[in-house]
């Protein structure tokens, strides 16, 4: 059986008097690449916040791999993409490299110096997002979709089991978005990272994920790909709370 990487058992939260989140049950296993898809203000970020442990839940249990949140240690496991990630501007005084590099500061530690091998591991994180090319430019003179590129090898050198990213597309030009993802598919394909994406993309992404939960304040559908891409369009708008037209790709272009 596939090791459960997130486990949320009936979690609900509240901001004030006002329910964001009502008897959320989701479990993502290893290897799986999740969508979780919802109209604005539908409580994904609040979930992501919930299972990164940044938000505590008002009711139910959040498990990541297999450990309650409160006794998981393994932070490394976990890698996190926001949407905010890509905001430096030219002037930003720090190297691709560099910045790659700072996401092996939890194991090296914070004063210390980096060893010839995490540079190599960070220079592998690059290659596998295609971005190698780039270890010594600034930043800050990248496009936001290289940006977003570099923010997801610094997430993978430190080895997780698990991406999570919330709308890591925000600001990247429409022709690199399906390039974007399609890097995503081949994280999670061929080095079996599992993902967890909040997207907006849905008929982009839904083609690519193997499962799909959809979010309004409580979860109205959660599995398998084919069964999301079965449903009927107006059971999805009843629930998106505005008319949803899928486009679905022709078969043998999938
Ligand atoms: N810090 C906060 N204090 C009070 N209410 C909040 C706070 N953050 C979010 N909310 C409210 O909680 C609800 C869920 O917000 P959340 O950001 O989780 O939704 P979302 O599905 O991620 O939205 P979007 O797709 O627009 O990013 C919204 O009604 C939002 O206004």
């Amino acid at each position: 059986m596939k090791n459960i990487l997130i486990d949320c058992e009936n979690v609900g939260f509240h901001y004030g008097h006002s329910t964001v989140l009502e008897d959320i049950n989701l479990q993502v296993k290893a290897g799986e690449f999740w969508a979780l898809i919802g109209p604005n203000g539908s409580g994904k970020s609040t979930l992501i916040k919930i299972i990164l442990g940044l938000l505590a839940p008002d009711e139910g249990v959040v498990k990541l791999f297999g450990k309650s949140i409160g006794t998981f240690k393994q932070r490394e496991r976990i890698g996190f993409v926001s949407q905010k990630s890509n905001s430096f501007n030219s002037g930003f005084p720090a190297t691709v490299l560099e910045v790659v590099k700072s996401g092996l500061t939890r194991k090296v530690g914070l004063f210390k110096s980096f060893s010839k091998q995490d540079e190599r591991h960070a220079l592998d994180a690059l290659k596998i997002v295609k971005m190698d090319e780039f270890s010594n430019s600034n930043i800050g003179e990248l496009s936001g979709g290289q940006q977003q590129r570099v923010f997801i090898a610094r997430a993978l050198v430190g080895e997780p089991d698990l991406l999570i990213m919330d709308e890591p597309t925000v600001g990247i030009d429409q022709k690199n978005v399906a390039s974007f993802y399609s890097m995503l598919n081949d994280l999670n394909r061929e080095h079996g990272i599992a993902i967890l994406l909040v997207t907006h993309e849905i008929d982009l992404v839904t083609e690519l994920a193997s499962h799909v939960a959809c979010l309004n304040r409580s979860i109205h559908f959660h599995g398998i790909q084919s069964d999301y891409k079965n449903m009927d369009d107006d059971d999805i708008s009843s629930w998106y709370g505005h008319p949803v037209r899928r486009v679905h790709a022709p078969k043998e272009e999938v």
